[in-house]
């Protein structure tokens, strides 16, 4: 997720750069000012991958292995992206709270709350001091990688000021649609904008997998599923059409639609598709916790 985010933060930059050079116009850009980037990971090769990932963007990137500090300290908004579970650590890491004094840090850790991520790095118990680290949450997902992400930025108390939000708006309008939300309605979102593509995915493939049990070759299916997939949110997002009236719309009296609709009905797709929202969304909520195996705590 951090080399999808930072790759979608470099295109817009170097589109910005392009339509800036070709404008005549002396109205300044509202770009913001990034030049810089620095990669952190645990795992050495990691390096690599960043570079053959990023590195055709020219962009000054530095990577640095198990320094973490280094990074917060020459960084200017720094993105979180471990998983939750290892969140402790990094914040807790002595010098970290310093390194991050009067910075922007945006956490896209499923399940972790602003109020877990201040408590990590300001573990003395004395709460966030004047001027110390601003945190947002944010949760994007994984269709970051082709700028097509949902993004839901976290409202915070205080509110941030206008020129850092518009920065993390920036980053993430960057990789796709943002919406701001409070922080009550952050593991919903993750459930159906974090999880949404898994459960998406399964749903086309089941489409892909009828189709080919009735003879399609399983390349053309799968792409045929796809297109319709994404057609279909075309409809709904640029043509504003609600989904109950496009089905409506879809199924002629007598028709093959309405014969295939009765039959997901039948099998509760519906119930299986909401509950699965659901129980990802109280999934989510435990994540913060450290709680293991919270997958197998109902039935
Ligand atoms: N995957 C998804 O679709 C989504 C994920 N998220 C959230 O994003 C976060 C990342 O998920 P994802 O990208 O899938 O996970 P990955 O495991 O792919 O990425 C996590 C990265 O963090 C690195 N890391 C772990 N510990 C440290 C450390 N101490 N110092 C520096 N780097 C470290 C890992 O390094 P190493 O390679 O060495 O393990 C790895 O590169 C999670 O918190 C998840 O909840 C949010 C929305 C969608
Ligand atoms: O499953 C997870 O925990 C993460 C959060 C959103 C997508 N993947």
């Amino acid at each position: 997720m951090g080399i999808a985010i930072m790759g979608g933060v470099m295109s817009s930059l170097a589109s910005a750069k392009v339509q800036s050079s070709l404008s005549t116009s002396d109205t300044p850009s509202d770009t913001p000012n990034l030049t810089n980037f620095i990669a952190c990971d645990a795992w050495a090769p990691a390096e690599e991958k960043v570079k053959a990932a990023l590195g055709h963007y020219n962009f000054p990137l530095k990577t640095l292995t198990n320094d973490n500090l280094t990074g917060a300290r020459e960084g200017d908004i720094i993105l979180l992206s471990c998983k939750p579970h290892g969140v402790k650590d990094i914040l807790s890491e002595p010098g970290m709270r310093d390194a991050l004094h009067g910075k922007i840090l945006v956490s896209i850790l499923a399940g972790v709350t602003q109020e877990q991520l201040e408590a990590a790095l300001y573990s003395d118990g004395k709460g966030v001091p004047e001027g110390g680290c601003r945190i947002v949450r944010v949760m994007p997902n994984t269709a970051s990688f082709v700028r097509e992400s949902m993004s839901v930025i976290q409202k915070t108390t205080p509110p941030l000021e206008p020129s850092q939000l518009n920065l993390v708006r920036f980053i993430f309008s960057s990789i796709g649609r943002v919406v701001e939300l409070p922080p009550a309605q952050m593991d919903v979102s993750t459930a159906l904008c974090g999880s949404g593509p898994a459960f998406f995915a399964l749903i086309l493939e089941a489409a892909a997998d009828g189709a080919v049990a009735m003879g399609l070759p399983r390349a053309e299916a799968q792409m045929m599923a796809a297109q319709t997939m994404r057609g279909t949110t075309g409809l709904v997002l640029e043509g504003g059409e609600h989904p109950g009236v496009l089905r409506d719309k879809v199924s002629t009296p007598g028709g093959c639609t309405i014969g295939g609709l009765l039959v997901l009905e039948e099998g509760a797709v519906r119930g299986a598709v909401s509950r699965a929202i659901r129980e990802a969304t109280v999934v989510a909520s435990q994540l913060g916790q450290g709680a293991k195996n919270v997958n197998g705590t109902r039935h």
